[in-house]
C-alpha cells in the first residue's frame, strides 16, 4: 500500500525528529533542584514528554504523569519560569537528531513534498533547535504548542496547516511518535505514520493504529511516491 496524491508532510518534533528528552530532563531537574525538591531519572521524565511545557512542569512538580490538579499557582508560575529560562539556554546540550532524519527530510523535500513542523513544544524553541541541529531551510511552516488556542491531540493545528498551505487533509500525512499525533491526525481526517522509537508515555504507538508504523525514520519514505534514486547521507 502507498499513499496517494500527498503534497504536505507534517512532522512532530520531540521523539520524532529529535531526541530532546535528555535536555528536557536536565531543565526539569534544574527547576526541581532550584526549588529544593527531589529530582527524577531521565527515563521517568522521558515518559512525561508530549503535552508541552506547562504540563511537563506540572508532572515534574507532582512527580507523576497524572499530575496533581491543586498545584499552588504561584509555585507553578515560578517553576515554569525557571524551567523555560534554563531550557532556552540549554536547548541542544545533549539533544540530537535521530538516525537518518536529515537525509530523509532532504530526499522528501527534493521530491517536491512540502514539509511542516507541528509540535506541542513552545514555538520560540523550534527555530533555535533547528539551527542547532542543522535542520534549517527544510520546513515551510512551524507551529508550536502555543501558536494556536489548542494543541495536539486537537486537530486544530493540523487543520490550520491545511488552510495556510491551501491543501486538504487528504493531501497531507502526519508523522509522529505519540498518540497525540495519531489522535490529532484521525480527528483531522488525515493519514499518519507512527514511529516506535519516541516517547509516547512508554506505550506502543501501534495501539493507536497509524496507517504505517516505522522503527527507523528512513522507512517513512517507503509509502510515499519517490521516483529518483537516492542515497541516505546524514
Ligand atoms: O514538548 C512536548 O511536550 C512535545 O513535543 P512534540 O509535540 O514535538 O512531541
Ligand atoms: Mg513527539
Amino acid at each position: 500500500m502507498k499513499f496517494n496524491n500527498k503534497q504536505v508532510i507534517l512532522f512532530d518534533l520531540d521523539g520524532t525528529l529529535i531526541d530532546s528528552a535528555p535536555d528536557l530532563a536536565l531543565a526539569i531537574n534544574h527547576m526541581l533542584t532550584t526549588l529544593g525538591r527531589e529530582t527524577f531519572s531521565d527515563d521517568l521524565i522521558r515518559s512525561w514528554v508530549g503535552n508541552g511545557a506547562q504540563v511537563i512542569v506540572k508532572r515534574g512538580l507532582s512527580g507523576k504523569a497524572d499530575f496533581d490538579q491543586d498545584i499552588d499557582p504561584a509555585l507553578f508560575d515560578k517553576a515554569l519560569d525557571i524551567f523555560l529560562t534554563f531550557y532556552a539556554k540549554n536547548l541542544c546540550v545533549d539533544t540530537v537528531t535521530y538516525a537518518n532524519v536529515r537525509s530523509t527530510l532532504k530526499i522528501l523535500k527534493a521530491q517536491g513534498y512540502r514539509l511542516v513542523i507541528v509540535t506541542n513544544k513552545p514555538f520560540d524553541f523550534i527555530e533555535p533547535i533547528l539551527e542547532g541541529l542543522q535542520l534549517t531551510g527544510l520546513f515551510e511552516l512551524l507551529l508550536g504548542g502555543d501558536s494556536l488556542p489548542e494543541r495536539k491531540p486537537s486537530p486544530l493545528p493540523l487543520l490550520h496547516v491545511c488552510e495556510t498551505l491551501s491543501v486538504t487533509p487528504e493531501q497531507c500525512v502526519m508523522v509522529g511518535d505519540s498518540k497525540n499525533d495519531i489522535l490529532a491526525a484521525n480527528a483531522a481526517n488525515m493519514q499518519s505514520i507512527g514511529l516506535t522509537y519516541g516517547y509516547n508515555y512508554g506505550e506502543d504507538i501501534a495501539e493507536h493504529k497509524p496507517d504505517f508504523v516505522c522503527s527507523d525514520f528512513a522507512d517513512i519514505i517507503a509509502p510515499f511516491a519517490v521516483t529518483n534514486q537516492y542515497e541516505l547521507v546524514d
